[in-house]
């Protein structure tokens, strides 16, 4: 198990979920590209398919430094309009809970990455075995506000038991995602039922989006030391 904690091995682990995840993609297909650092591993793989083997997919990317990543291998980036479902979409997650309950969030792209998911056929989820839990929220909850709002749903989240924290970059300013919001990252809760405060997080005015992914994803490739485990719903 330390091993599994190293820098080093934990990106190999995430490698390892990428290339079974690439196993999944069959020509034709027209596939989500998740974001963070493992799904980013399975773009790459992905991309140099297309790039140097001719594969022919399309795809609609859940953010918009992953949509850069595709169209620099060459994928093809497609919208809604053109193709209203996906076949299969690959992503991470900060946290995976028994029936493949998520928490996702951590690199602010969870608005983009639920509407991609839930478009999706199936939703494949990559992960180290770090990310394993037995109860969801030891990972700050991020849930997308909108600027105006934030005291009010800030305030809301208090009165539910959240401490949250307006999330913020390096320089200090404030973190805005790619569709102009904030995050507020929501410690505090252990989460023995996650679907009511999931209904309770989709009930508040101001709230956009939050980062509990509930009945979405299908299978999880999770990367350990003895290989990859599927776990499924
Ligand atoms: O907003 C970011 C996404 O939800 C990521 O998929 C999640 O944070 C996991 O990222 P990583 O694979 O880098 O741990």
């Amino acid at each position: 198990m330390a091993m599994e904690n190293t820098g080093g091995e934990q990106a190999r682990l995430k490698q390892l979920a990428a290339e079974r995840a690439l196993e999944l993609v069959e020509p034709g297909m027209t596939v989500g590209l998740g974001s963070g650092s493992t799904a980013t591993l399975w773009i790459k793989l992905l991309g140099e398919k297309v790039r140097d083997q001719g594969l022919k997919i399309r795809a609609i990317a859940s953010s918009d430094d992953s949509e850069k990543l595709g169209r620099s291998y060459g994928i093809p980036i497609t919208t809604f309009e053109e193709s209203p479902s996906l076949d299969l979409t690959v992503d991470g997650a900060d946290e995976v809970a028994p029936g493949l309950a998520l928490i996702k969030g951590g690199g602010g792209k969870l608005l983009r990455e639920k509407i991609v998911a839930s478009a999706s056929r199936i939703f494949v989820v990559v992960a180290d075995g770090s990310k394993q839990v037995e109860k969801l929220g030891k990972f700050p909850l991020p849930v997308e506000v909108i600027q105006m709002a934030e005291p009010l749903v800030s305030r809301e989240l208090r009165e539910l038991g959240f401490t949250p924290k307006i999330r913020t970059n390096q320089d200090g300013s404030k973190y805005i995602t790619d569709e102009g919001n904030l995050i507020l990252d929501c410690s505090g809760i252990l989460m023995d039922d996650p679907a009511a405060i999931a209904a309770k997080l989709d009930a508040m005015v101001g709230v956009v989006e939050h980062g509990l992914f509930l009945g979405i994803a299908k299978l999880a490739l999770i990367a350990q030391v003895g290989g990859v485990v599927e776990r499924t719903r």
